[in-house]
């Protein structure tokens, strides 16, 4: 079998001091193969960020290791730490993140300029793109006039147009409206799909995980359960989480014990 695009190996990470220990990470291991969409859930406090942020190496783990494409990130320093997050990952945050003296075409094209791509080739990957995400309207706009919808769809593309070996989304519809957030979710669920992107997404929201291939739960800085949508229509997948989040809700414990 080939190896994982992601492979989390017993990571730990602990903030504070020895005498005001918090355990944010407590040993969890995961894996996420090429051209899966996984949605993280789970409680405030329980991790998530944290994960995210040790996977894109804006925060280093206490121990275990996180390996990306098999090449321990963990280990990573210096030029070839900015080159990884450069080449590899592309990000999504909840506020968009999009420079502001930059229309949306050039905040695209920065993550090519920098790669040195030619501007030909920059100009047709970014329209490319542009249409999937149905924002060629958008491209010459600045952010402050483009609605919050279309700032993440373009904020979407910059994080796609490079083509990245994982995509972190973290709360990507969180500042977003429900008509809004449905058609994000459904332009990286056609990513995902057309393209086959490997995407990562942080969310407290069982709408947004429904959109996914596998929800993973974490809990208390460690992984508490996952499934796969597998045949299930979103609807009746939407259903499974919402029961599963229900579960969690009360002694997370009761979950195992369901046999979910
Ligand atoms: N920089 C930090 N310094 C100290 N403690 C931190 C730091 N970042 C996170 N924590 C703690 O680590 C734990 C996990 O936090 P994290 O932000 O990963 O949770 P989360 O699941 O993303 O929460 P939320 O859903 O509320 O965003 C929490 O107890 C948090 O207080």
């Amino acid at each position: 079998m080939s190896e994982p695009v992601l492979r989390i190996e017993k990571v730990e990470k602990y903030y504070g001091s020895a005498f005001s220990l918090t355990k944010a990470l407590n040993g969890i291991s995961l894996s996420v193969e090429k051209g899966e969409f996984v949605a993280i859930m789970g409680p405030s406090g329980s991790g998530k960020t944290t994960l995210l942020n040790c996977i894109s190496t804006i925060d280093r783990v206490s121990s275990g290791n996180i390996f990306v494409d098999g090449h321990n990130v963990t280990r990573l320093r210096g030029h070839r730490l900015n080159a990884f997050r450069r080449q590899e990952l592309g990000f999504i945050f909840q506020d968009f993140n999009l420079l502001d003296t930059m229309t949306a075409y050039e905040n695209i094209a920065l993550a090519l300029q920098i790669q040195h791509v030619s501007s030909r080739s920059i100009e047709e990957a970014v329209r490319e793109m542009a249409q999937r995400l149905g924002i060629e309207d958008c491209l010459d706009k600045y952010p402050y006039q483009l609605s919050g919808g279309q700032k993440q769809r373009v904020a979407c593309a910059r994080a796609m147009v490079t083509r990245p070996r994982l995509v972190l989304a973290d709360e990507p519809t969180g500042a977003l409206d429900s008509r809004s957030s449905r058609l994000l979710l459904e332009c990286l669920q056609s990513l995902h799909t057309q393209l086959s992107a490997t995407i990562l997404m942080v969310t407290h929201d069982a709408f947004s995980a429904s959109y996914a291939s596998r929800v993973i739960f974490i809990k208390d800085g460690t992984l508490f359960h996952e499934f796969y949508r597998g045949d299930d229509d979103r609807k009746t997948f939407f259903g499974r989480i919402i029961d599963v989040e229900s579960l969690l809700g009360g002694d997370g414990g009761d979950v195992v014990s369901a046999g979910l």
